[in-house]
Parts: structure tokens; sequence; C-alpha cells
């Protein structure tokens, strides 16, 4: 039986006497979550009042007892294997011999991160601030780590060792470092992998061999990736050396946590492995000592609850978002290889540390921020937990209408790659939707991902066809029977974000700082006098602004107006100045749109001078010719992207090791109002000078938590320096009725078409009662096209429906008086479908057309009933339609946000160039001030 609860209050420690003696106690008052059904029935308690009172005692008896010493009330306990007994006829619960006691048991932490732990608290926490720098050990590390699994799945040596140290020629290049000696010292580490594996008589070619496997536990709130599991046994591999007879106690401690993961499996593991492989590599004649590389030691239950104390140290430690200080082990500093950095560390933050203090403490308010965000982020991390928890609170259903799933799959086989690795295949039936992408992380499983087979992989493919069938194609290190495909959450995103700020705030320029600390004021030079963009007055003001800034530039673009544009030209002038240049943005998307635009022949940047910094998957195929080749001589690549005049990379992979190493004159953010601080930061760190491009009145960061990550860095900026800002004011793409809105509510009434072309624009434009058509910003190109969707239609010897008066507005309201049901108007969605019928009968093509709703299940509801692109807002912005439609589902009333957020529904409505249909309930949008509005601009 187990129990979890929140803590109400816990009683001093007390020492009791039993037959076996003197033990320690400790009694917790706990409330309990869900009280185990047969808890009256087991003490023939006959009140059923009990059932209702969830308070119980539990009385935590030996070591446990310890794990209260930190607890604090409020936070969660789970007690695996109680007993239950009364006392004047009150339930009580307290530990056994088999319980384990976890606290925070929703926090999940990281093997790895336990062994830091147990080595220094102080440890565990650096780690996490500053993240794994670029040094030769590391990168080594992870070759002979690679070389290990391609053993294991029954690769050749050699050609293993030649293609790992060639996939690291990047880093390898950046260290200075040379292949061929760098396949020599892997070689001989690899040595005793070999050695081991063929004298274990367990060849790799036997099925009690698996190679890296991530593995979570729901009980424990541990996860973490074993390096290999033998006949279930953790192996882990070190590629250090160690002379003693036993295994390290810190990576015992790993192995033993992996091991309890196993034993969440319903494993029974009693054994570990370490593999230290330097100890082959050390001259016998000069060490003495037990140099045989494997060394096995046993895992007792007392080990097993070992670890998960110390788990539960690191958990309440979190809770309150302490910081450790070194104290609580007893590591020695003076051995420490992190003792310098712990000191600087705690001198600039003030921080209590065991291994003291050095350097100058910095100001009050960037200690403030650092702690502000460092808080943030970490709300950020559990809310990521909180995602992973899905994979086992959710039934596969519930996932699968949540969109964070594929279930029901048929497997469709696999087949082993050269690599060693395996091309899984799976067969879906329905045209179901989740946020899984082509190219991104997953977790395939035979249909439980966490009791059952599961692999981490990435996805190949994942189209469908016409009739919903599809083929699923993923590449994982392992095979598996696919059945199952589930989003993967991953806190790569949050450890970004804390070594941006520990590269900003702590390893950042002083001066470069004062200025976004309010310390001083920006600057701006005259170095810019000529005219770049005669075309457009803002456009070129913006440039301008930004090739002056000695600091940070800000450049405002509403929808449409340019900016990819004016970076473009932008960056022209800087490559031209002899600037090196960061390009940045959030997603790969916006870094490739960025890309084309400055790769246009019309803009004066060479293909030579541009580096795309990436993985494969992530960038698009448009811009594979200008990818770092991060593979290869060490020499060549490193002088590919340090010769480089732009590097383009998003600010994830700008807090990569590679990118932090690299340094520039300028950094140009696209899409910076949709960036948190701390992530616009990681580009910042990298260059001298910013400049930032976005409309805080688009989309915010999308962030899980609500904290201070929600407001951009963007943002903060404009408000405190407006002077440092250009607004370009004219847009491109909406007629002027469907951009008058927009403009009064969120430009000040600014914005305006900047020709009379765009100002004019109708939906009667794409019809063919105007043959030739007016000028759009699509040009030439679109007009042909458009032609030749006449002529088609024309042969099709189909009737030209006309466009019926009410829909040849360029802004249209109707009520089609429905209701709502929840999250989904049904009414509202078969008006949309007809709405829709009716443009395509008139002859608009329906790739001009798109429908925007507020929640998905509206988005599903009008998708079943439409061919058109229908979509939420967050999935349109950045892009436009000839004719957009809105659904806006609420009816009589708002007691709810219906887009929670006004910036989205101006997105929402900008996204149209020529017609914009507003379809809702006249009653529900009329009783909020800004719906209200909105409706009278559309009835006009
Ligand atoms: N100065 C200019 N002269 C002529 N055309 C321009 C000028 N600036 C932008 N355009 C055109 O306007 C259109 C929109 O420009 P661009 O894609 O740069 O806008 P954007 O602001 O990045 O759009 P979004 O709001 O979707 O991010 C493009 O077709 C572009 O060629």
């Amino acid at each position: 039986m187990r129990i979890r609860g929140q803590i109400i209050r816990i009683d001093d420690e007390r020492e009791v006497t039993t037959d076996q003696g003197s033990r320690t106690l400790v009694e917790v008052t706990l409330r309990i979550d869900d009280l185990p059904a047969n808890e009256a029935a087991e003490l023939d308690i006959p009140d059923s009042s009990l059932i209702e009172d969830p308070i119980r005692t539990l009385t935590l008896w030996g070591d446990w007892a310890e794990t209260m010493t930190y607890a604090e009330p409020e936070m969660e306990l789970l007690v695996t294997n109680v007993d239950l007994d009364e006392y004047r006829g009150d339930p009580r619960y307290s530990t056994t011999s088999d319980s384990y006691v976890i606290l925070e048991p929703s926090f999940i932490v990281d093997v790895t991160d336990i062994r830091s732990w147990v080595q220094c608290p102080r440890m565990y926490y650096l780690n996490k601030l500053s993240g794994i720098p670029l040094k030769y050990p590391v990168v080594k590390g992870t070759i002979v780590h690679e070389v290990f699994g391609d053993l294991l799945r029954g690769r050749d040596l050699s050609s293993s060792i030649d293609d790992r140290v060639d996939e690291a020629g990047l880093e390898l290049g950046l260290l200075g470092r040379d292949a061929d000696a760098v396949r020599e010292e892997v070689r001989q580490n690899a040595t005793a992998i070999e050695g081991w594996l063929d004298q274990g008589t367990l060849g790799p070619s036997e099925d009690t061999w698996r190679s890296e496997q991530t593995l979570i536990s729901p009980t424990f709130g541990i996860k973490g990736r074993a390096d290999a599991l033998r006949r279930g046994i953790p192996v882990e591999l070190k590629t250090g050396k160690n002379t003693d007879h036993d295994p390290r106690f810190q990576d015992k401690i790993q192995a033993a946590a992996y091991a309890l993961i196993l034993v969440n499996r319903g494993i029974d593991v009693n054994t570990g492995t370490l593999l230290y492989t330097k100890n082959t590599a050390v001259d016998r004649n000069e060490e003495t000592g037990d140099l045989s590389p494997a060394k096995d030691f046993s895992i007792a239950p007392g080990l097993l609850k070992f670890v998960v104390r110390k788990r539960n140290e690191i958990a309440a430690m979190e809770h309150d978002m302490s910081i450790p200080t070194g104290y609580e082990a007893d590591a020695i500093c003076e051995y420490c290889f992190e003792q310098d950095t712990c000191r600087v560390v705690a001198g600039r933050l003030d921080q209590e540390s065991k291994a003291g203090q050095v350097g100058q403490t910095l100001p009050a308010d960037e200690r403030e921020y650092l702690e502000r965000f460092y808080h943030a982020i970490e709300r950020e991390r559990r809310a990521v937990h909180d995602e992973y928890r899905k994979l086992w609170t959710q039934s596969p259903s519930e996932r699968a209408s949540d969109d964070r799933a594929l279930i029901n799959l048929t497997p469709a086989g696999a087949t082993q790659l050269d690599t060693g690795r395996w091309e899984i295949r799976a067969i879906r039936d329905d045209d179901a939707v989740s946020k899984l992408r082509n190219g991104d992380i997953a977790l395939g499983s035979n249909g439980n991902p966490i009791t059952g087979q599961s692999e981490v992989c990435r996805i190949q493919t994942l189209d469908v066809d016409d009739d919903g069938d599809g083929t699923i194609v993923v590449t994982a290190d392992e095979k598996i029977t696919l059945k199952r495909l589930d989003v993967y959450p991953s806190e790569i995103g949050v450890d970004r974000m804390l070594t941006a700020l520990d590269d900003f705030i702590l390893r950042g320029d002083d001066t470069q700082k004062a200025v976004f600390f309010n310390r001083r004021e920006p600057t701006f030079s005259n170095r810019a006098d000529e005219t770049y963009i005669p075309s457009n007055d803002a456009q070129n003001r913006a440039v301008k602004r930004a090739v002056n800034a000695e600091d940070f530039a800000l450049i405002h673009g509403p929808p449409g107006t340019g900016k990819t544009y004016t970076i473009a030209q932008l960056l022209s002038v800087l490559v031209a100045r002899g600037d090196r240049v960061l390009l940045s943005a959030f997603t790969n998307r916006a870094v490739d749109n960025a890309l084309t635009a400055v790769r246009d022949p019309d803009v004066d940047v060479s293909d030579e001078s541009i580096v795309r910094v990436g993985t494969n998957a992530g960038i698009d195929d448009s811009m594979q010719d200008i990818k770092l080749d991060d593979t290869g001589s060490p020499a060549a690549c490193a002088t590919a992207v340090q010769s480089a005049s732009v590097v383009a990379a998003t600010t994830a992979t700008c807090g990569s090791r590679v990118m932090r190493e690299q340094s520039f004159d300028v950094a140009v953010i696209d899409e910076a109002s949709q960036l948190t601080e701390p992530n616009t930061l990681a580009a910042v760190a990298l260059a001298d000078r910013v400049v930032l491009v976005g409309d805080h009145q688009q989309l915010p960061p999308v962030v899980r938590a609500d904290t201070d990550l929600q407001t951009s860095l963007f943002e903060r900026l404009i408000e405190t320096h407006p002077e440092a800002s250009v607004l370009l004011d004219r847009q491109y793409r909406m007629a002027q009725r469907i951009q008058a809105f927009s403009s009064q509510k969120f430009y000040d009434g600014e914005l305006r078409p900047a020709t009379r072309t765009v100002a004019t624009q109708r939906p009667a434009d794409l019809l063919d009662e105007t043959p030739t058509g007016p000028a759009t910003d699509g040009g030439d190109g679109y007009r042909q096209q458009k032609q030749q969707r006449l002529d088609a239609h024309q042969d099709d010897q189909t009737q030209t429906h006309t466009l019926p008066a009410h829909l040849r507005d360029p802004v249209v309201f109707i009520d089609p008086d429905g209701t709502r049901d929840g999250n989904t108007n049904l009414t509202e969605a078969d008006r949309i479908a007809d709405i829709v019928t009716t443009y395509i009968n008139a002859g608009i093509d329906p790739s001009d057309i798109g429908v925007i709703a507020p929640f998905r299940a509206q988005v599903a509801a009008i998708s079943q009933r439409t061919s058109v692109t229908v979509d939420t807002v967050d999935r349109f912005q950045g892009s436009a339609k000839e004719i957009i439609i809105i659904s806006f589902v609420a009816t009589n009333s708002l007691e709810e946000p219906i887009f929670e957020d006004t910036r989205r529904v101006n997105v929402a409505i900008t996204r149209a160039r020529k017609g914009l249909v507003l379809v809702g309930d006249t009653a529900a949008l009329s009783s909020d001030p800004f719906y209200a509005t909105l409706l009278e601009w559309a009835k006009q």
C-alpha cells in the first residue's frame, strides 16, 4: 500500500526503545490525496466520517526520519509499502523496512544531478548555472560514449571511431585538436570496452544487451539515460581512470539511481557495473592498483534508499529555490576542480560558500535580476515536469485528444541502418492532429511509454495522404514495436535560459550591462548617414538607427511593414562596414525566413560569407547549401565558422557550447518580441551591439508558467527607451479598411498602407471579373498564377458563380446565431464552411483562404467541414492569406476572454490582405469594451 499527501505538520524527532533496540522516529501529519479504498475495512472501523477526513499521522522510522529535517509543511510526500494500524480509533500509517519516502515526487531530478549533488551540492548548482563548456575532456567523453553505443549495436570499431571523430570535427577544431591524435586516444579508451565485451562472453549479438536508454521513474521522481543495460543491469561508462578496487562513490550512486528507475519498472536489480575506459590506457609499469576497467558492485536496498534520500535533498532545496552552500556535503574544496568557479560565483553573487568568495560583488540590481529570473526559469522547469507527468497521469486517449500523442499505430517493421541505428515504421490510419512535427524528438513506444518498451527517436516522416492514411518513419538507437508516439518534453530550453543568464550577468561586459540595467543611456554614433532605403523613410531611419547604435536599437515592425526586408538591407550595410554579424531568432523557421531575404540577389551579401548553424532536421532545405559543415577536418570546420561574416542560428543554438565560443560585433535578432529575456540574452551575450526587431503588440513569448518570462526584453526596452526605437509605419499587406482597427488600437493610428494599390485591394480582385487584377505585393508571379487558375477553372467548364454582395467588402461581420458548447460552436463552424464554399465557388483558390479559431476543438470542428487551412492564431503568426475568416465561438456573454490577450486578436485580423470575415455572436462581443469596438468597426 502506498500513500501520497501534503505535509501539514512535522513533529520533533524522537528516540524510542523497541524490541530491536533504540530507534529514531518522526511523526508527520499529512493530508492524504487518495485514501486507500480499503482503509476502513482493514481496520474494521465502522466510522464513515473517517473517510471524509483525509488527515492522517505517518510515522517515519530510522533513516527516513532524516528526510524530515529538510522537509517543510506544504511539501508533498509519497510513501511506498506503508503499514496501516490504528491508535485509539484513528488510522495511522508507518514506514516499513521496504518503504521508500519520496519528497516532492512531482519534481523530477536527473540522475547526473544526483551524482554531482553527492560530490558537492554546490557542484550541482554550478553545473546548472554554467552548463557544460567546450572542453576537450567533455568532447572526448562524448565520442567514447558514442563509440560504446556503436559497439553494442555491433558496429566495427575502426569505422565507428572514424565516423564519431568526424562528427565532432567542429568542436575539435575550435579546441585546436588534431583528428589523428584524437582517434588514437579514443581507440585506447575503446579497447577497454571491446576487451570487456569479448571477455564477458556476452557478445553484442546477444539479446541481453541494449545501448543507452532513457528512463523515467514516476514513483521516485527521477529520470536519466543509462549508458547501457546488460541483462537488465545498468552499466555506466567513465572515460577517466580508477585504479581502486571499488568504483568511485558518486559513480556507484549514478548506477544505483538507474537501478531505482528499473525497480520502478518491476525489475529487480542488485548489481551495477562501472567501466573505466582509461584503465587500459595507463602505463602498467608506473601505475599500481586494480587496472581492470570493469568494476561490478552490489546494489543493496540500503544504497537505493540512500539515493532516494539524496534525491529528496535536491527536491527540498528546489522547493524553496535556495542556493546550496557546499556545507551540506563533506566534500573537500581544495581537491575540487570547480573551486575557482565556485568562489568567483559566490563572490559575485554574495553567496555563502564553503570554498569562500573572491572578486567584487555585482551591483544589487544585477543580483536581484539574476535571482528573479532564476526563480522564473525554475518555475518554468516545474511546468516542464508537469508535462513529463502527463506521460503517466493521462490515458492514451486523453493524450491523443490533447494533441500530445499519436496512438493506435500499426507497427510496420524496422530496418537497421549502416550506423547500427534503426529506422522504424508504423502505419496511422487516421489524420489525428498532434503537436508532433517532422524532425522533432519524440518518445516512441509499444503502447506505454513509461512501463513498456520505449525509445527516444527522431521523426523522419509523419505525412498523411488525402484519405488520412500515412506511414510514420522514425529513427532510434534500438528497435521497438512502434504503436504510439508521444511529445517528449525537454528541459534543454530552461537549461539554456539559465546558462544565458550566467553568460550575461556573471561573465558579461560591465559597460554593456550598464545600459540594460539603466545605469547609463544607450548611445548612438553618426557613422550611417547615407540613404539606404529610398522607397520607405521609416525603414531607412531604422537601418540608420541600427547601424549607429553603440549599444542597442529597436526596430518596431507591425504586421507586413517589411521587417524582414529591413533586416536584409541592414545586414548588407553592416557586412559592408566589416562587421561580423549574428542573425538570430527563436525558431528555425524565423531564422531561415530572414536568411531568405538576406540571400535575395538584390541584397549585397554573398553566400560565401554566410553560415547557417543548426541541425539538419531543423534547417530548411533551401539553406542546406550554406549550412555549416560541422563534420570532417577539425581545422576546416573551425575556419568555416570563424571566418564567416554572417552566422545564422536560433537563440537556443546560441546557447550551445560551440556558439558560446563565438563573438560578434552585432547581433540582429528577429521576432525578438516573442523571446523571453534570458533567451534574448543568449544572443546578446555573444555580441557588442544588438538590434532587436519585433512587435510587442503581437504574440508574446510562449511560456508555460506565469512569470516575468512572459515579457520580452524587446517590450521592456521599448517602454524604457522609446528613443532607441523606430516604428516601421508603412505596411505592404492589408487593405486600408482591414488595417484601420489595428492601426487605431495598437499603433496609435500611425500604421498606414505603403501604397495606394495596397490600400484599395478588395476580395473581388481575386475573381475573373478583373482579369488583369491590381498589382499586389505578390507581383507578376502572383498574377500569372491567378490567370492560370482562372484558365483551368474555365477549362473545367464549371459554372462561375459571382461573389455575393455581402462578401465583397474587405471587412464583414456575420452572426450565425449559434450556441457555444464547451470550446466549440457548431453552428458557427457550419456557417464558416458555407462561407468558404461561397468564396471557392466564386473562383477564389482554396489556398488563398485561411480560418482562425481560438480553441483547438473549434479548429478541429471547422477542419472537418472544409479543406482550407484552419488553425489557431499562434500557428498563423508570420503568415498571411488573401481572405481570413475568424471564428469567435463565444455566445451570450464573455465570462472568459476569447483570445486571452487582445494582442492575439491583433495578429488574427492582420493576417488578411483583401478580405476579413468575423463570425461571432453580437451579444457576446458587445459585452466587452474591446470586442464592442471591434464589432462597431466591422459593421461600419
Ligand atoms: N521598402 C519596400 N519597398 C517595396 N516593397 C517592400 C518594402 N519593404 C517591404 N516590402 C514588401 O512588403 C512585403 C512584406 O515584407 P516583409 O515580408 O519584409 O514583412 P514583415 O514585416 O517581415 O512581415 P510580417 O509581419 O509577416 O513579419 C514583402 O513582399 C516585401 O517585399
